[in-house]
C-alpha cells in the first residue's frame, strides 16, 4: 500500500501544486519501503568547523552501532543551483522520538535541506535514506510506503478558493475512498487538535495569520487511517517538516504554534488531550523561541555545511565562535522585536514579555561578558 503526503508548498513553489481536479494533477507522494533491520552505518560525520566544536560533535551523543530507530539520513550531500555551491557534504540523522532544529545564516541551504529530505529536490551528490533505505530520484518516482513526510512552508500556502474544510481534508478527497462524512469527521477532529472550532466553512480569506498557520498544520497531520501497512510490524510513521513555521507571527501567536508543534508530537498531547501522531520533526527557523520551545536538537548550518550540532541547551554554552555570534543574533533580533511590540502595544505587553526580556538579557550578558 502508498502512504501519501501533501507537501504544502511556498509561493515560490507554489504553482507546481496548484490544485487540479483528481486524477489530472501530479501526485505528490512520499513513500518508503521498510527498511532492513541492519542498515549500514558510517556514524554521525558531523563537518567539524574547528577543534572547539569536537566535543559538541554527536558523535558522543549516541551509539552511531545503533541505527534501529533512524528514520531519515542524509550522507555526505552536495547541492548546486547554476554556480551557487549551496550545500557542501551535509550528513546527519533524525531519529524516532526526536525534535530537530536546521538553523543558520540566510541562503545557506536550510530550506534546501528540508526539500531534499522531503525528496521535493535530489540532490547532486550523496545520499538519502528513509527508514534504511536509499531513496532514488525524486518523492513522486517511488511507489513504496513506510514513512509519511509532511512539509509545511512559511506561507500557509492553503488553496484560496476551497473551504478551511476541503483545505485540511484535501489529501482524504483525493487520495482515499472514505465518505464525505467519515472525511468530515476526520477534518474536525484535526482542526480540534490545533484548537479550532467552527472554522470549516470560512475560507482561508477570513482567517488571520495565526489560524492559517494551525489549518495548514492541521492538513499536515491528516492520516489516511484506511490504508494498511506492508509491513505490520513496521507501521507507517509521519515526519513533519517546518519550514519557518513562526516566520510573520508575533511573539504570542508564535508561542500559540510553538506549543502546537509540541503537541502533535508523539511525546506531546494535542488539544483534545490525545498523544499526537508525529514520529519525528524537524523545524529550519530563525526564531530564537522557537528554538528554545520547540526543539531539542540542533544541527547549524552555514555556507553549506554542518559546522555544529548538539542539544538546544548546548547552543547557548557553546565555544563555537561561529555558533557564539549566531547565538548573540538571535538574542538581539529578539530584543529588537519585543521592544518594537512593546512600542506597538504598550504596557501591557511590557508585563507579559518581563520574564522573558529578562531572559534574554541574562543570556546576553553571560554570552558577552
Ligand atoms: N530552485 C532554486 N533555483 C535557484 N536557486 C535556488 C533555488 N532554491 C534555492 N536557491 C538558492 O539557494 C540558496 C539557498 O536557499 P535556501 O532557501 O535553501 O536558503 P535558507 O538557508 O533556507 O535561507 P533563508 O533562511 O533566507 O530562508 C539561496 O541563495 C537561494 O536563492
Amino acid at each position: 500500500s502508498l502512504s501519501y503526503a501533501i507537501a504544502v508548498s511556498d509561493n515560490k513553489a507554489f504553482d507546481s501544486f496548484c490544485y487540479k481536479p483528481k486524477r489530472e494533477q501530479r501526485r505528490v507522494v512520499c513513500a518508503c519501503m521498510a527498511p532492513p533491520r541492519n542498515v549500514e552505518s558510517d556514524g554521525f560525520s558531523a563537518t567539524k568547523f574547528n577543534d572547539t566544536s569536537k566535543s559538541e560533535n554527536l558523535n558522543t551523543l549516541w551509539d552511531p552501532e545503533d541505527d534501529q530507530d533512524v528514520l531519515i539520513e542524509c550522507r555526505n550531500v552536495y547541492k548546486s543551483f547554476g554556480e551557487k555551491h549551496i550545500l557542501r557534504g551535509v550528513s546527519f540523522k533524525i531519529r524516532h522520538g526526536e525534535a530537530v532544529g536546521i538553523i543558520g545564516p540566510s541562503g545557506t541551504g536550510k530550506s534546501t535541506v528540508l526539500k531534499i529530505i522531503a525528496g521535493l529536490l535530489a540532490p547532486d551528490k550523496g545520499e538519502v535514506y528513509i527508514r534504511g533505505r536509499k531513496r532514488a530520484g525524486l518523492i513522486s518516482d517511488e511507489e513504496m510506503s513506510g514513512l509519511q513526510i509532511g512539509l509545511v512552508f512559511q506561507s500557509a500556502a492553503l488553496f484560496d478558493s476551497l473551504t478551511v474544510r476541503e483545505n485540511v481534508g484535501f489529501l482524504l478527497y483525493e487520495n482515499s475512498n472514505m465518505s464525505e462524512d467519515k472525511i468530515s469527521d476526520i477534518v474536525r477532529e484535526n482542526l480540534a487538535a490545533v484548537g479550532l472550532k467552527g472554522v470549516e466553512d470560512r475560507l482561508p480569506s477570513e482567517l488571520s495569520g495565526g489560524m492559517k498557520k494551525r489549518v495548514a498544520l492541521a492538513r499536515s497531520i491528516i492520516f489516511d487511517t484506511t490504508k494498511e501497512s506492508i509491513d505490520p510490524e513496521l507501521p507507517d510513521k509521519q515526519v513533519l517538516l517546518y519550514d519557518e513555521p513562526t516566520a510573520g507571527l508575533d511573539p504570542i501567536a508564535s508561542t500559540v504554534v510553538e506549543d502546537l508543534i509540541r503537541s502533535v508530537h508523539i511525546k506531546g498531547e494535542d488539544a483534545l488531550g490525545k498523544p499526537g501522531n508525529i514520529e519525528s520533526y524537524v523545524v529550519v527557523t530563525h526564531q530564537h523561541s522557537t528554538i528554545r520551545r520547540a526543539v531539542d536538537r540542533l544541527i547549524f548550518l552555514y555556507e553549506g555545511k554542518i559546522v555544529w550540532q548538539g542539544m538546544t541547551h548546548e547552543f547557548t554554552t557553546s565555544t563555537n565562535p561561529i555558533v557564539q555570534q549566531m547565538h548573540l543574533c538571535y538574542l538581539a533580533f529578539l530584543v529588537f522585536s519585543t521592544m518594537e511590540m512593546i512600542i506597538k502595544r504598550g504596557r501591557h505587553y511590557v508585563e507579559i514579555k518581563a520574564s522573558v526580556e529578562v531572559t534574554i538579557w541574562y543570556e546576553a550578558h553571560e554570552l558577552v561578558g
